[in-house]
């Protein structure tokens, strides 16, 4: 990279505009640090040195396929050169080991299809166009070659697309990893398999994104010595425990509380459900439906999936009544008791609700509403039992809905690793990483207002950069 070029009269460069972003000019006068601007919008501005940058007047106009062959690599020319190759619909770009994919908000299939696996197989990263499989497939090189466990970090704001470009690795690699079959199914078709389950109960509509994942997943695929796929597990974290009992418009809770309310009509008359809009988990927020998504139809594909999985029609039911009786907590509400600071269940409403909540769970509705209007306080000496007023008898309901919740998801996806199947004596993984979504409104959006993730290739430092990225999100 040149060093900075200084900023004299005549020279092109970039400033920062409050519409755009950023806005490429020539520089009219420059008196100390006040700098003169006549822009390509025929607006003059005057900026201060610091927000002004140089602007590389030979780059090319399709923008160059490896950032580190940029003049500058400053913000504006970075976000300059992705506009320009995302205006020609190429979305990867490298800035050298690392992948930037542009969101193209539309399919390409042409770009992940068989004959493009082929085409990177063993192909040097930077050799042909910027691609997740060239990625996955140095990866994989590296793992064989050089004997060493690889790991990919895939990060980004939420909607940007992670989910999309971890599939892209996870094919290629089970494309390059070929198929260890276990039982008639692959390891790697398994895991594939997987995620409409793990979508249906961990996903949910965001602002930014109809299917955003709210949690976070490392998927771990193991190899044996010829770098065949032997084994696979997938690690979840930091599940949004918060939306189970609280969404905002435009948002949803997450799915699979949408598509049982729209099951086949014996299963709602068991589970004593109905409407979305008759349930307080589900009707803070105004959005019930997804556009181009018909949740009855997703019900029938997530049960399919379920069974693709390997979790049982009985274990099927069983989820099913949690989610259900998660449902039905909600809509229980409290008054005040006969005691002072004390609460029971507001009316017949709740009172049913309550009892459908204890039949689903298959516990004692007493001992249900003892632990949502009491709490057991125990010292070393004694055990006390202290009731609770209305507020915080709905605070506990709240808190028993998230933590079920969130063991229901756990169990799930235990359910999906020992259906997988482990191999204790892998030589090599391969982990990919799809670390949870951050909503940003203010940064990350300029020119086009692209969402964009990077893909990173790691041998080493992932769990340095794991913790410096949940710093930062925290
Ligand atoms: N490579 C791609 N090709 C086509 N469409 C894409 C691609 N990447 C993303 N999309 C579109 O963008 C949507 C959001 O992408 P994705 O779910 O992967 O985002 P994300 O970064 O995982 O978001 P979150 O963090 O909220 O889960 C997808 O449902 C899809 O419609």
């Amino acid at each position: 990279m040149a060093p900075p070029a200084k900023i004299a009269v005549g020279s092109l460069v970039w400033v920062e505009d409050p519409d755009v972003s950023w806005i490429d000019g020539e520089v009219l006068e420059v008196n100390g640090e006040e700098i003169k601007i006549s822009c390509t919008n025929e607006k003059t501005v005057v900026a201060n040195a610091s927000s002004v940058y140089p602007k590389d007047a030979e780059a090319p106009s399709c923008g160059v396929d490896d950032m580190t062959k940029l003049a500058y690599l400053h913000e504006p020319g970075v976000l300059q050169n992705l506009c320009s190759r995302y205006e020609m619909n190429e979305i990867y770009t490298y800035t050298g080991g690392i992948l930037i994919a542009v969101n193209p908000f539309r399919r390409l299939p042409h770009l992940y299809d068989n004959h493009m696996m082929e085409k990177y197989k063993g192909i040097a990263l930077g050799e042909l166009s910027p691609h997740p499989f060239a990625v996955a497939d140095s990866s994989y090189r590296q793992m064989i070659n050089e004997g060493i466990s690889q790991s990919i970090l895939v990060s980004g704001e939420s909607g940007a697309g992670k989910t999309e470009s971890t599939k892209m690795l996870m094919r290629y690699l089970a494309f390059m990893g070929g198929r260890a079959a276990t039982e008639g199914r692959s390891v790697e078709q398994k895991v594939l398999e997987s995620n409409p389950v793990l979508e249906a109960f961990g996903n949910a509509k965001t602002v930014r994104n109809n299917n955003s994942s709210r949690f976070g997943k490392f998927v771990e695929l193991q190899f044996d010595s010829r770098g065949r796929i032997s084994g696979a597990a997938i690690r979840t974290y930091l599940l949004e425990r918060s939306r189970v009992c609280q969404v905002s418009d435009p948002e949803r809770n997450y799915h699979c509380f949408y598509l049982l309310c729209a099951a086949p009509p014996e299963v709602v008359d068991r589970y004593k459900l109905g409407n979305p809009r008759t349930f307080h988990y589900l009707n803070q927020s105004n959005c019930y439906d997804l556009d181009g998504v018909d949740d009855s139809k997703e019900y029938m594909v997530t049960r399919s999936a379920m069974d693709v999985v390997g979790i049982s029609n009985d274990e099927q039911e069983a989820i099913f009544r949690v989610v259900a009786a998660v449902l039905h907590l909600g809509n229980i509400e409290f008054v005040k008791g006969k005691e002072t600071d004390s609460s029971e269940p507001k009316d017949d409403k709740s009172w049913f609700h309550l009892r459908t909540a204890a039949e689903l769970f298959m516990c004692d509705a007493t001992a249900l509403e003892d632990s949502l209007c009491k709490r057991v306080i125990v010292t070393r000496d004694e055990t006390i039992t202290k009731s609770l007023d209305p507020d915080s008898a709905a605070l506990s309901r709240d808190a028993l809905a998230k933590i079920v919740y969130s063991l229901l998801f756990d169990w799930i996806v235990n359910k999906i690793n020992s259906s997988i199947g482990q191999d204790a004596d892998s030589k090599f993984l391969i982990g990919v990483l799809d670390i949870y979504g951050f909503e940003s409104f203010k940064i990350n959006r300029c020119l086009t207002g692209m969402p964009f993730v990077f893909i990173i290739l790691e041998s080493r430092g992932l769990v340095l950069a794991v913790n410096c990225m949940v710093t930062m999100c925290v």
